[in-house]
């Protein structure tokens, strides 16, 4: 008997869309996507009606610190360092575990109710976002953030590597840990040579701000002669797999590194736009075999944790910025926010759905006169949805919401609290 199965739904796939298929879920994985006639005789332990629904694969956000959901039109129309230690970092410095749970929360609630099932995150108390993961049940890939110039520089490596420990491979993958050292500003050599040998001790993967502003690679030309990406290849950093977040302001010789090493890139197109950091070449990375997915960032520099505006701007920005309208078509936008960003975080079977993939699921409501008429349902998604219609999100085949009603969130309680926090924060 399976777990979950789906029926009367269209289904997105690789090769187009299914009309009114079935689709059967079983150990947190697609086990076969059927007809509705073959469905009949299917005999499972959870049955959702999908009727005027299309089942997409879940947005797969890439980068985000998102507790960071607290200071959401908190100090906008900054560029990145002064945001960060005029605005941020002084704020940051109040937070609590108790604040960064009900921050989680609140990211967690949106980007479910916004059609995200994935999200791999870099932040603080990170213990306590774990927590509010597994309880939650949605999928994530985690990082303390590590910064060698503050004063619990050596803490944070103890406590990464504790995470490391207790929660990766969890629950079937659906928690993953990463080394989250912050960026090169943050991180001088010495303390990056810890890090990599943490990496080396876990068999750990690294996830990392680089190449984010003009002013970040030209101080570390400055000081090194070599451009960030150059200079963390040459510390070694590049041995496992990494995470590189922006990579903005890259050079041909850089992409040259970064495919030869595997390094995959979170591109966060609304983040770069609102700090005024630039536009990645990313339809360039893409061509040079370098595996790019979408991130947010955090809510305070973008200001929302909704993926399907990432992909609605990675499918136009580098269409404008090249005078090219085949830049990024709609499907390599899709792509990048499900499949590559998948790739990305290091998962092969996540990202399509497809018998044997992780039963990561949104079923979006098509019933809206934006979605009239229907040519091409990933022009739909890209182009013109909502990401509100997500209605009913399934992760690793459990369902979290159903027709909008988050299930393992009580929305009431999280009100309240963040309420709380916000006059907490104005004081
Ligand atoms: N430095 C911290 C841990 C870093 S967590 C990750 C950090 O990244 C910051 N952050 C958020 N968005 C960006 C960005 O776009 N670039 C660089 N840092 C960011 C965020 O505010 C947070 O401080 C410590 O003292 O232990
Ligand atoms: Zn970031």
């Amino acid at each position: 008997m399976s777990d979950l199965l789906i029926t009367n739904v269209d289904v997105l796939t690789d090769k187009g869309t299914l009309t009114n298929h079935a689709i059967e879920i079983e150990n947190g994985y697609i086990t076969s996507i059927l007809t509705s006639e073959e469905a009949k005789t299917v005999q499972a332990k959870e049955t959702l009606d999908g009727k005027g629904q299309l089942a997409a694969p879940g947005l797969v956000n890439t980068h985000t610190h998102i507790a960071m959901g607290l200071f959401r039109n908190y100090a906008d129309d900054l560029e990145l360092m002064d945001w960060l230690e005029t605005a941020i970092w002084p704020t940051e410095a109040k937070l609590n575990d108790d604040l960064i749970k009900w921050g989680t929360q609140l990211g967690i609630a949106e980007m479910l109710r916004s059609g995200t099932t994935t999200f791999s995150d870099m932040y603080f108390f990170m213990d306590t976002t774990a927590d509010v993961v597994k309880e939650t049940g949605i999928r994530a890939v985690l990082s303390r953030g590590l910064a060698g110039v503050s004063p619990t520089a050596d803490q944070a490596l103890v406590e990464n590597a504790d995470l490391f420990r207790t929660y990766n491979g969890f629950d079937n993958d659906r928690i993953k840990v990463l080394l989250g050292p912050h960026a090169p500003y943050t991180c001088p050599d010495a303390y990056m040579e810890k890090v990599i040998a943490l990496s080396h001790e876990l068999n750990c993967g690294i996830h990392m701000h680089l190449s984010e502003t003009k002013g970040e690679v030209e101080n570390v030309i400055k000081a090194t002669g070599k451009t960030p990406i150059a200079h963390m290849h040459d510390l070694g950093l590049f041995w496992n797999t990494t995470l590189a977040a922006h990579c903005v302001h890259v050079t041909e010789e850089d992409m040259a590194i970064m495919a030869e090493n595997h390094v995959a890139v979170a591109h966060n197109p609304q983040s770069n736009l609102k700090l005024a950091s630039g536009i990645a070449p990313v339809p360039e990375m893409i061509a040079k075999g370098i595996t790019v997915g979408l991130g947010t960032d955090g809510s305070a520099s973008n200001n929302n944790a909704d993926m399907l505006e990432e992909v609605r701007l990675a499918a136009t920005l580098h269409k404008a910025r090249l005078y090219n309208p085949k830049a990024i078509p709609a499907q390599a936008a899709w792509d990048m926010g499900t499949v590559e960003g998948a790739k990305a975080l290091g998962y092969k079977d996540l990202g399509k759905i497809a018998v044997g993939e992780r039963a990561d699921i949104v079923l979006y409501d098509v019933s809206g006169m934006h979605w009239m008429p229907r040519y091409n349902d990933i022009a739909a998604l890209v182009y013109s949805a909502n990401s509100s219609d997500a209605n009913t999100v399934i992760v690793a085949g459990k369902v979290l919401m159903k027709n909008k009603e988050l299930l393992t969130i009580d929305e009431e309680k999280l009100r309240s609290e963040i309420c709380k926090a916000q006059a907490y924060f104005s004081n």
